[in-house]
């Protein structure tokens, strides 16, 4: 494979690629999971929430600008999950008192929110007030599927169920709907309805009506739902029955949820931008000749990667601190500071991988918890037979733990979930048998593996074509994406970092006993509650005549070291 000319080094790193702009110009990002501090040691994401203000500022100027011929106008959007990833959003009580307000310094003109702002009632209040219902964002944020109940019980739409609006410069009329996916484990003050049901309510009719096609230019929907996704295929859905009511309108999707850069070509009017996670990825996108009924649009993507350098390219500038994004990182600093993220317990002996190692390798995340970490853990509850499993869901690790300092921020980096030890007592033939019932569930049911490795799995199987790997020895490792216009939509080229299959669960077992009946505790991840007793109640009609279902009453509290803590004491262990 030779090298394109775009992989140059005489550069003082290798070349970028450009963007193209269009009338109409779009700057995404999605499931940020409080990452607005930059990712220290990785200089592929060396820009925080400031640098990317900054960004913005300086594109709309330099880019965007009033005078610009043809006219053009930027909108910024953002597609949920803002918890769970980073001490910034989950070091403070409730999670994400501060970094809201870090992440809504952004002048989005869209938003909406992800399954991370439903998982508990106390997060779904203060999404409804901190940003929902704002005076900055109440006739931005679009919710057009789940409902707030308020304090007194009334059910009433989180944010706007749609947005009609028309663009400053090109005078194009959008109207902007927002989906999240069919999320099932929301809380007692927020509702979801399924996309295919919600389009048959009557405001979806009566929004219908109220813009017919020859009222609007473009359809806009942004949404926490994958880009890709071949077994529930919910924006395919929307797709299907939008494109029957419109059938000439241009049609674009921005998705989020399952972590990865994505680009599909729905039909010749329509596209769906899905641009990453964690602040890695800023997604942008243009179309142009929109109103052109005769000629089909021309859709433009670039994965930019969050860094300073394209920051600056991309905005044509030298200088990339404006006051008010310098503010910001000034403000994230001092929030950092202030919740002692940098405090540091010991030192990562050497880079731990989640996907970009084997899992039988030394230098895997889930080979380190099967082998050292699970076994740590204690608890004072009597023991059936002292033996057990403990397992967990592989989701729940959400980074790689890299070599070097081992801070109370890589600790929510690493495991940003609050998930306890549950234990059910199960005969060894139904106990030893869940592993695999779990690892060989088809992957989107349950989500147990993380979204990322999950999608590189369907995206793998769904486009089979392959782009050439690069090997290149200047460039980082990093995204090389495929999607439905090829192999050249990251700005920055990357070495093709090669991803190996995550299981849904991993275990460990200190099982000996050679009867089959004998029963053991079998501990797990709270989150795993329903998976687990789906699969026992499964494998237990199979192996055993007149068997009884178990219930969530069997399934007790095991007590014992949080998964932070048991990795902590590793650290500190190999640190002494
Ligand atoms: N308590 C929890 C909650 C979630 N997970 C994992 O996160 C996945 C969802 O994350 P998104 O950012 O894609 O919404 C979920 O599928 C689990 O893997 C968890 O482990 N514990
Ligand atoms: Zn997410
Ligand atoms: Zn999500």
């Amino acid at each position: 494979f030779s090298i394109p000319a775009v992989f140059n080094s005489d550069n003082e790193s290798p070349g970028l690629r450009e963007i193209e702009l269009g009338e109409l110009n779009f700057l995404h990002t999605t499931d940020t999971h409080g990452w607005y501090g930059s990712h220290p040691g990785q200089p592929s994401y060396d820009a925080d929430w400031g640098d990317f203000i900054s960004f913005i500022d300086h594109f709309r100027r330099n880019r965007i600008n009033e005078d610009s011929k043809p006219k053009r106008d930027l909108i910024l959007i953002d597609t949920g999950d803002k918890h769970d990833g980073n001490g910034l959003a989950d070091a403070t009580y409730p999670n994400g008192l501060e970094s809201t307000n870090i992440f809504n310094s952004v002048n989005y003109d869209l938003l909406t929110l992800g399954n991370h702002e439903l998982y508990t009632a106390e997060r779904a209040v203060f999404e409804y007030y901190s940003t929902a219902t704002s005076d900055k964002f109440a006739d931005k944020y679009v919710s057009s599927n789940v409902e707030f109940i308020t304090e007194d019980g009334k059910n009433v739409p989180f944010g706007n169920k749609y947005i009609h609006f028309t663009t400053k410069h090109t005078k194009h009329r959008i109207l902007a709907l927002s989906f999240i996916f069919n999320f099932k484990k929301t809380n007692d003050r927020a509702i979801v309805t399924p996309v295919r049901e919600e389009v048959h309510k009557p405001w979806f009719q009566e929004m219908l009506k109220e813009f017919p096609p020859s009222k609007l230019d473009l359809i806009l929907v942004f949404g926490h739902l994958p880009a890709t996704d071949p077994n529930e295929r919910e924006i395919n859905a929307l797709h299907e029955y939008l494109r029957l009511l419109y059938p000439a309108t241009v049609i674009q999707y921005f998705g989020g949820h399952s972590h990865i850069r994505d680009f599909v070509q729905l039909d010749e009017r329509s596209t769906c931008l899905q641009s990453g996670r964690f602040a890695e990825t800023v997604g942008f996108l243009s179309i142009n000749g929109i109103k052109s009924i005769s000629h089909t649009p021309k859709f433009f993507r670039r994965y930019i990667d969050f860094n300073k350098k394209s920051f600056k390219f991309h905005a044509l500038t030298k200088t990339l601190y404006t006051k008010i994004g310098k503010q910001v990182s000034n403000k994230i600093q001092q929030l950092k500071n202030i919740l002692d993220l940098d405090y540091q317990f010991g030192t990562v002996p050497r880079t731990f991988y989640m996907a970009a190692r084997p899992l039988d390798d030394a230098d895997n995340i889930y080979n380190l918890f099967k082998s050292d970490i699970l076994k740590r853990l204690n608890s004072t509850i009597p023991k059936a037979n002292n033996q057990r499993i403990v397992m967990m869901n592989t989701g729940a690790i959400r980074y790689d733990m890299y070599k070097g300092p081992f801070t109370k921020n890589t600790e929510f980096i690493v495991l940003p979930f609050e998930n306890n030890w549950n234990v059910i007592e199960l005969p060894i033939k139904i106990a030893t048998k869940i592993e695999r019932y779990l690892n060989d569930l088809p992957y989107v049911v349950n989500s147990l593996a993380p979204p990322e490795a999950i999608q590189n799995r369907i995206t793998v199987l769904d486009r089979p074509n392959k782009c050439p790997i690069i090997h290149v020895p200047w460039l980082n490792e990093g995204h090389s994406t495929r999607d439905d216009f090829g192999c050249d939509g990251d700005d920055t080229p990357h070495n093709t970092e090669t991803l190996h299959h995550i299981p849904n669960v991993i275990q460990t077992s200190s099982i000996v006993s050679k009867d089959k009946d004998t029963v053991i505790d079998f501990v797990f991840f709270s989150f795993l509650t329903d998976d687990i007793l789906e699969a026992a109640n499964s494998i237990g009609k199979d192996e055993i005549p007149l068997f009884h279902n178990y219930t969530i009453s069997h399934v007790h509290d095991y007590g014992g070291q949080s998964a932070k803590m048991l990795l902590r004491e590793y650290i500190i262990d190999v640190s002494k």
